[in-house]
């Protein structure tokens, strides 16, 4: 199967590169930048020296059909919205790793995003792209939303407790941190060594788009709606992101119980690890691979279920978690391509 990457020279992008040259049956055929059009690839990324001898093309919706099966978007917000609908028109699968296909409610992307949004009948159609938690739909599907990178740490840590009505849906606290490749490689003054080094900070209190995006699936695993508290923070890595997790326990299980029930929902899912009794992951332990690891706690003082969840926000939030859908969406074992242990120290 050949693919193309629009958005080949981000950070996103990059990895999808990475990934994709090991994976068996795919062949990277085009590569679409914005700004850098004609560039050779290993020439900007000198890494790739060696590996794949690509130019970088322009946008072509016929050519990509011409040549491609299938399309992945690592644009920024409000690119793909345009541009995926010519490629969907055209007969390719397509896997979005921005956000202009996950809200289902125009308005919410309207609010959160501050800009129109993607024609309605796609967002019906665009199946949500957590894996682990949508196999059956994203199976066969055509337009996948590959979801943000704290929705999928966040997600992956809350599904067996929200499935089972184990916690209170109202009083769920998500603290996240990332590395700063989750803010892409475009010139931002806040991601400046200066300002990043030795320092962490909160941001975007009250207005992350993941926000709506974490709330929805919540929803579509209870079916209730309720609002969750979530806070952002960059810290000083390049890559990796943890959410701590906080909820008011609805049944009175024991760390051991939520562990075994954490065990058995993700028994068929090799790429989420669970810890073991008194064990909490590190970002470390999952860096350059696809896993989610979690880790839980019950403070029978406050009567609280802690979730500890890290991926490597570059892999399993975006790149890899995208070729893991392709894989289920062709009915390839979910691990083709992705059986990378992670990078250690
Ligand atoms: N970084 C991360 O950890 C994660 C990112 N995502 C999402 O993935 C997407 C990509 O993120 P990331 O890789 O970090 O972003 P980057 O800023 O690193 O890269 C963005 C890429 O998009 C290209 N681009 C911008 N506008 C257009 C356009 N109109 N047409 C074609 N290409 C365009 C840029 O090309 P050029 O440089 O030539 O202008 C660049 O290659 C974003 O939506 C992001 O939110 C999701 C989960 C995690
Ligand atoms: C560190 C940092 O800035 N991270 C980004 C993550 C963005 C991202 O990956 O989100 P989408 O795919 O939803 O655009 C942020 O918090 O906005």
């Amino acid at each position: 199967m050949k693919a193309g990457i629009v958005g080949a020279n981000g950070y996103s992008g990059i990895e999808l590169i990475r990934l994709l040259m090991n994976h068996p049956l795919v062949e990277l055929e085009m590569l679409i930048s914005h700004s850098t059009q004609g560039s050779e690839i290993q020439q900007l990324y000198p890494h790739l020296t060696g590996f794949l001898d690509r130019r970088l093309e322009d946008f072509d919706a016929d050519e990509l059909a011409r040549r491609t099966d299938v399309v992945f978007f690592a644009t920024p917000a409000g690119v793909s919205k345009d541009l995926l609908p010519e490629c969907l028109k055209r007969g390719l699968i397509c896997i979005d790793l921005s956000g202009d296909f996950r809200l289902k409610d125009p308005a919410a992307y309207e609010k959160w995003y501050q800009q129109s949004s993607a024609d309605t009948a796609l967002l019906n159609d665009a199946v949500y792209g957590l894996s682990e938690i949508n196999r059956r739909q994203i199976a066969g599907a055509r337009l996948i939303a590959n979801p943000g990178c704290y929705p999928t740490a966040s997600l992956l840590g809350l599904a067996p407790a929200v499935k089972d009505g184990a916690i209170d849906l109202g009083s769920i606290i998500i603290d996240g941190k990332s590395g700063v490749s989750g803010s892409g490689k475009s010139m931002v003054p806040g991601n400046l060594y200066c300002e990043v080094n030795e320092n962490v900070k909160a941001y975007k209190l009250g207005t992350h788009k993941h926000t709506p995006e974490i709330e929805q699936a919540v929803a579509a695993m209870s079916g209730k709606n309720e609002s969750i508290t979530f806070t952002t923070h960059l810290i000083p890595m390049t890559r990796g992101l943890m959410c701590t997790i906080y909820a008011t326990l609805a049944k009175g299980y024991s760390t051991k119980e939520f562990l075994e029930m954490y065990e058995r929902f993700y028994d068929k899912s090799p790429f989420v690890r669970i810890r073991p009794l008194g064990s909490w992951p590190s970002t470390k332990e999952v860096a350059g691979s696809n896993f989610c690891d979690i880790g839980l706690n019950v403070d029978g003082r406050s009567r609280r279920l802690t979730i500890v969840s890290v991926i490597d926000n570059v892999v399993k939030g975006a790149a890899g978690q995208a070729i893991q859908n392709l894989n289920i969406i062709k009915g390839w074992d979910e691990q083709t391509g992705l059986a990378l242990a992670p990078i250690y120290p």
